[in-house]
């Protein structure tokens, strides 16, 4: 069996996309990590497979990790599908449905950017989950002694429909994260594991983040954790509730609205190349360009 895919990515988080509305597609979680694997698949941090909607929205989104596993929220492959969908049906607005619920994607002002109205955080300690009662999810106990850094204590715990534990330290690149990361994102205090970020306040409104994601490992950006960080900054205090994230793939801006509580998250979105996949071998081949090759094209046209 042969199958078309498009690859994306949001600041560099990267995803294999299918679009199984007429034609279904359920894989196994090893064919999805042996895809995801970098040096022997396609490599990507997440797989993304868009089907027909239960509940009427314009499509439903299925998100795995790369590990195989399967999970409700992911930030920047919603503005890479909102933008796909908005090119598509030339509507300003579309409606993505997930597992974590009905997310709203929008035509933002710079060119092929996309913001979701990503819905409301949760704080309560069974929400996000957490193994065991805290009143306060702001600074929970936790912590984590590195031997070359300084120790890393009571993170912020937020859910974006997907875990997130938030450790503020001074500087995000003291720590190996590729190290650390593993032991935090499935330490026993969170039984559905947990994505990872080191952040640090470093002007008014602007925060420097790293993120180590379940399931996927460092990637150079991750929206869920971005709206995470922002909303944690913002209860208590270290920044407004508008601010922008700046992850190793570059900037997202986060403004958690006063008036619904909801998280309107505002990237970039790319579409890396067309691709087709033979599922008999495993194996796959470019067949279409991306944005990059377009605009080089477009560019070698207007000289
Ligand atoms: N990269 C994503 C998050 C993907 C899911 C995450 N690894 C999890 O397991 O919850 C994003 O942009 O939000």
């Amino acid at each position: 069996m042969r199958r078309s895919f498009l690859k994306m990515n949001g600041l560099g988080n990267d995803f294999v996309v299918w679009d199984a509305r007429t034609e279904k597609l359920a894989l196994t979680p090893d064919v999805i990590a042996a895809l995801g694997n970098r040096e022997t698949g396609i490599g990507f941090d997440q797989m993304i497979t868009v089907e027909r909607s239960p509940s009427g929205a314009d499509v439903f989104m299925r998100i795995h990790n790369c590990d195989g596993s399967e999970v409700s929220a992911c930030g920047n492959a919603t503005r890479c599908i909102g933008r796909l969908l908005i090119e598509e049906t030339e509507k300003d607005a579309v409606s993505i449905e997930t597992r974590a619920g009905l997310l709203i994607a929008r035509k933002a002002e710079a060119p092929l950017s996309v913001t979701v109205d990503m819905g409301k955080p949760r704080f309560a300690w069974n929400e996000i989950p957490l193994a065991e009662e805290f009143a306060d999810t702001r600074a929970i106990e936790l912590q984590i002694g590195p031997i070359d850094a300084p120790i890393l204590h009571t993170p912020a715990a937020v859910s974006m429909g997907n875990p997130h534990a938030i450790f503020w330290v001074k500087d995000v690149d003291a720590y190996d994260l590729g190290k650390i990361g593993p032991l935090l994102e499935h330490h026993p205090i969170f039984p559905e594991a947990a994505n990872i970020s080191l952040a640090h306040v470093f002007a008014p409104n602007q925060i420097r983040v790293r993120v180590w994601e379940r399931g996927a490992g460092l990637t150079r950006a991750c929206g869920t954790a971005a709206c995470a960080v922002a909303v944690a900054a913002a209860r208590d205090g270290r920044a407004g509730r508008s601010s922008v994230i700046h992850l190793p793939g570059g900037p997202i801006a986060i403004t958690w609205r006063e008036s619904d509580d909801h998280v309107l998250m505002t990237g970039a979105t790319e579409v890396e190349f067309e691709g087709e996949v033979d599922f008999d071998s495993l194996t796959f081949v470019r067949t279409g360009p991306g944005d990059a090759d377009l605009q080089a094209a477009s560019l070698e046209v207007a000289q």
